[in-house]
């Protein structure tokens, strides 16, 4: 229990652990949700088994996508909790509030070496709040339902949020051997790393991860661009996107990069063709995908995939690196019809890792994908939980809630 000797005895204590539990979930028609990869709870067992181990009264605090501050049922944790429950071989109480009645009555019930989980910190609008007493005020609440905290969620440092933030400012406490873990990876890709060093970025989170460019600018040789990030891109070149994920107020940041990328002589890879269908995949649709020049994008398509000629393209350009950053899928790989390029920068990247190379792929949709479609995890040098979080780190950022954890 070295990791949280600045705990003391943790014993008997009530200790409050974050984990990032945000696991991708599949809702099935008239039966309970599905979690389609858990790779983020089985992260997290380590700790939490280590604390209750050590006869700790373990309550652990996670979120479950993006609720709007208010209990929504699709996003409850109740699955999540069953799943813990089945990785650390012993029953796991579930409060259905976070820290109300229900979470105040099962954390008094625990037993020394006993774990609960609490309801999708989310579902309370303190959580995520811009208004640092309205989050404050929920932190007190979270906090008096324990006697120490430790922040074990990597994939959330980046969030200045009550149960990442707010809450380690209030209690004793102590960083998780999971945060511990990823940052002693990620810190060898920041200090000299081997070149050429790639950075390979996709995904949804658009505007989250767009700002990031700007500062890989300096670091990375090559930076390649897929997912829903690219179409902000194209649209900066001048292309039209049809219906695809923009970010219509970012363009002019976009602009801006290809000059940036263009004058640092870093190599900005775009796709060149990409995958397009009429509408987002669901469920009762078969898809029917259609491959399109980048270029020429019809306006009642949106794009899902980077498509074969930029699939070559990508695995050429990944083909000499020594160091490669990947978050953010390259298409809507949950669907096999549009995850063949999510597919061919995976097998790029253990192809660098048996040359020797470093490979870190970061995100909980990303490691998902590279599980999902079948790889197998050694193959890559490391597979981090956080994608955005990775991300801030690799930046340079402070990341909040490890920061809070140095006070
Ligand atoms: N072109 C695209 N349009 C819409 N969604 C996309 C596209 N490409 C990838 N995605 C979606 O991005 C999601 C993952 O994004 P993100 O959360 O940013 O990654 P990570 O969790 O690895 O950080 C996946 O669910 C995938 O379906
Ligand atoms: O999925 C997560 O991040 P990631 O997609 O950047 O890996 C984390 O659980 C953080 O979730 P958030 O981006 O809704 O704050």
């Amino acid at each position: 229990m070295g990791q949280y000797a600045g705990l003391g005895e943790v014993a008997g204590k009530r200790v409050l652990v974050r984990s990032d539990l945000n696991v991708p979930l599949e809702q099935r028609e008239g039966s309970d949700p599905v979690i389609t990869d858990d790779g983020r709870i089985r992260a997290s067992v380590p700790t939490i088994k280590a604390l209750a181990d050590a006869g700790a009264r373990v309550i652990v605090t996670a979120h479950l996508g993006r609720p709007k501050g208010e209990r929504d049922p699709q996003y409850t944790l109740a699955p999540v909790a069953v799943r813990l429950g089945e990785l650390l071989g012993a029953p796991v109480e579930f409060a259905t509030d976070t820290v109300g009645e229900s979470a105040q009555q099962v954390v008094a019930g625990l037993a020394e070496g006993q774990v609960a989980v609490l309801e999708n910190v989310r579902f309370n609008a303190g959580e995520t709040s811009k208004d640092d007493a309205e989050r404050g005020a929920f932190a007190d609440q979270l906090a008096a339902l324990a006697d120490a905290f430790v922040s074990d969620g990597f994939g959330v440092v980046h969030r200045k949020q009550a149960s990442v933030y707010d809450v380690a400012q209030r209690l004793p406490h102590a960083m998780g051997a999971l945060v511990a873990a990823e940052v002693d990876v990620l810190r060898r890709l920041t200090v000299d790393p081997e070149r050429p060093y790639v950075v390979v970025l996709g995904g949804s989170k658009v505007s989250d991860k767009l700002g990031v460019i700007d500062n890989l600018l300096g670091k990375a040789d090559k930076l390649l661009i897929g997912g829903g990030m690219v179409f902000t891109f194209l649209k900066a070149q001048g292309h039209e996107v049809g219906k695809s994920l923009l970010e219509e107020d970012q363009v002019d940041t976009c602009v801006e990069y290809l000059k940036r990328a263009h004058e640092a002589g870093v190599e900005l890879v775009l796709p060149t063709d990409v995958v397009v269908d009429t509408a987002f995949p669901s469920g009762d649709r078969t898809p029917s995908p259609e491959v399109v020049l980048a270029a020429e994008i019809p306006a009642d398509a949106l794009g899902l995939d980077i498509g074969p000629e930029s699939t070559d393209a990508f695995a050429r350009a990944l083909a000499d690196a020594r160091t490669v950053f990947w978050n953010g899928p390259m298409g809507v790989f949950e669907v096999p019809a549009f995850a063949e390029g999510t597919r061919a920068v995976a097998e790029a990247l253990t192809k660098v890792s048996a040359g020797g190379g470093l490979t870190v792929v970061g995100g909980g949709d990303s490691a998902a994908a590279v599980r999902t479609l079948g790889f197998d995890e050694a193959a890559f040098g490391h597979i981090s939980t956080g994608g955005g979080a990775s991300l801030e780190y690799l930046e340079g950022k402070e990341l909040p809630g490890i920061t809070v954890l140095e006070d």
